[in-house]
């Protein structure tokens, strides 16, 4: 069993990530405005909950190779990623508000929070396969979309996308690919199956809440 086979056995369900209209939007730069600056905020949260996660990864990697990857992609993603989010929200005179004073929709709730317990409470293998996800499907949405580009004359959403379509993200993906393939075994599959699907099903909700502006009700 390979990292293929997750991605082979779970196929109908990323593709309905990668073509969510949220994404479609974002590409073309029509996008409304509002809904942008609603991710943005929601997306900060999340990444927040992201680097806590891969800090606990990184406690859990068995060997100095597995410390020195994922330690090098926490460094992008706080001084790289998340500093680009400070910027936009700066830009957009957006408060950046804790979790308490904050209006969260029920999917980042909930899979900021399923990531961080799969990760501390089961094994360094299943915490990945939950984790890559969200780095891979983003690479997948810029193979997918990226011709779209060229039409759109939004600056803040072609800078926010071209991170995706660059070879250096490319290359951190295929090093979480990696990590992860090393801990594949027949007897595992089925548990990292579940994982990868969950997270790809959150990707899809987390996108469908953002998209409708959707906080948790009541
Ligand atoms: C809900 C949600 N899922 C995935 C990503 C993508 N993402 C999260 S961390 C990271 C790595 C940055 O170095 C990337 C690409 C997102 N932003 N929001």
């Amino acid at each position: 069993m390979q990292f293929k086979d997750l991605v082979s056995e779970n196929k109908k369900d990323w593709l309905k990530v990668v073509k969510h209209p949220f994404v479609d939007e974002i590409y073309r730069g029509k996008l409304a405005e509002e809904t942008f600056k609603f991710y943005l905020i929601q997306d900060h949260y999340y990444l927040n909950q992201s680097m806590r996660n891969m800090a606990i990864l990184i406690s859990k990697a068995e060997n100095l190779k597995q410390k020195q990857q994922l330690i090098d992609i926490l460094n992008i993603e706080a001084n790289v990623e998340f500093a680009k989010y400070q910027e936009l929200l700066e830009y957009y005179s957006l408060e950046v508000k804790s979790a308490e004073e904050m209006k969260m929709t029920y999917s980042n709730i909930a899979y900021s929070n399923y990531l961080l317990a799969v990760s501390s409470q089961a094994g360094f293998a299943e915490g990945m396969a939950a984790l890559i996800p969200c780095y891979w499907i983003y690479l997948k949405m810029a193979e997918y979309h990226h011709h779209k580009l060229k039409e759109n004359d939004n600056q803040i959403y072609q800078d926010w996308a071209t991170v995706f379509k660059s070879s250096d993200y490319k290359e951190l993906v295929e090093n979480m690919v990696e990590i992860l393939e090393k801990e594949i075994e027949t007897k595992n599959f089925k548990k990292l199956n579940y994982h990868f699907k969950n997270s790809i099903k959150f990707e899809y909700q987390f996108f469908s809440d953002v998209y409708q502006r959707k906080i948790w009700e009541i």
